[in-house]
């Protein structure tokens, strides 16, 4: 039976690795897959993993329909045998509803990654009307580490290295940036909750809050 599987997890959990890896080998034994994207960092009509694998995709906006756009390749005389949805995240409600759409009427098995939770540790629209939807949930395998050494379950996002708790939903950026700019950084939930960073760490070890009196 075709499915939509939802393989979710942290920013920088191996979520793009595996998009490609599923598509490299589906089209190793000769089928082809439609894959979209939206926003991915690598830039419009990309779909990118850190690993450095990178592949062509269809950049997704508000008003592609997923069902129309894979009916219309396969009445072109295109072949699709599966899709791939490389930040799913994005997406709004109702094309999940067409992912959904394009699994039970033109049985083709859907495989979409994305994060769960936006920095503050709210559902992105398009992630909740996946979990509400999908067959599966897939949580990766390959866990991605807080600084303390525990999961990291939560997205954080920094600015100056320190967690910020304000601002836009959507802000496309990367782990792992220079602590000038915006950036973003995986935390336990403990970590997130208590808005502890990395930098925000080391900085407490250097400065104790209670300075030893004579
Ligand atoms: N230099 C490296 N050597 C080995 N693995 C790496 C390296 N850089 C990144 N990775 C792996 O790639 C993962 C990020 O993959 P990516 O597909 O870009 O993540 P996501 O799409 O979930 O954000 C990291 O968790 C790590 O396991
Ligand atoms: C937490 C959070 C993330 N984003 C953006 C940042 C990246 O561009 C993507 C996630 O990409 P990845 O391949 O999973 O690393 O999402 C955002 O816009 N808002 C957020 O709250």
């Amino acid at each position: 039976m075709p499915e939509l599987v939802f393989f979710s997890g942290t920013m920088d959990c191996g979520k793009s690795t595996l998009a490609l890896q599923i598509q490299h080998n589906r089209s190793a034994r000769g089928l082809q897959g439609m894959i979209y994207t939206r926003d991915d960092r690598a830039g419009e009509g990309k779909l990118s993993s850190r690993l450095g694998l990178a592949t062509e995709a269809v950049e997704v906006a508000d008003d592609l329909d997923f069902y129309d756009h894979v009916v219309q390749a396969l009445t072109a005389g295109g072949r699709v045998d599966y899709v791939i949805v490389d930040e799913a995240q994005f997406l709004i409600p109702p094309q999940i509803d067409q992912l959904a759409r394009v699994v039970d009427d033109l049985e083709l098995d859907v495989f979409a990654f994305g994060i769960t939770t936006d920095f503050r540790s709210k559902l992105f629209p398009g992630s909740q009307r996946l979990v509400e939807l999908a067959d599966r949930v897939e949580v990766l395998q390959v866990e991605a580490l807080c600084w303390c050494g525990a999961r990291a379950t939560h997205n954080a996002r920094t600015v100056g290295g320190q967690m910020v708790v304000e601002g836009a939903q959507v802000v496309v950026g990367d782990v792992n940036r220079p602590e000038s700019e915006v950036g973003y950084e995986v935390l336990c939930r403990r970590h997130h909750r208590r808005r502890v960073t990395a930098a925000g760490a080391r900085a407490a070890t250097l400065s104790p809050d209670v300075l030893p009196v004579d």
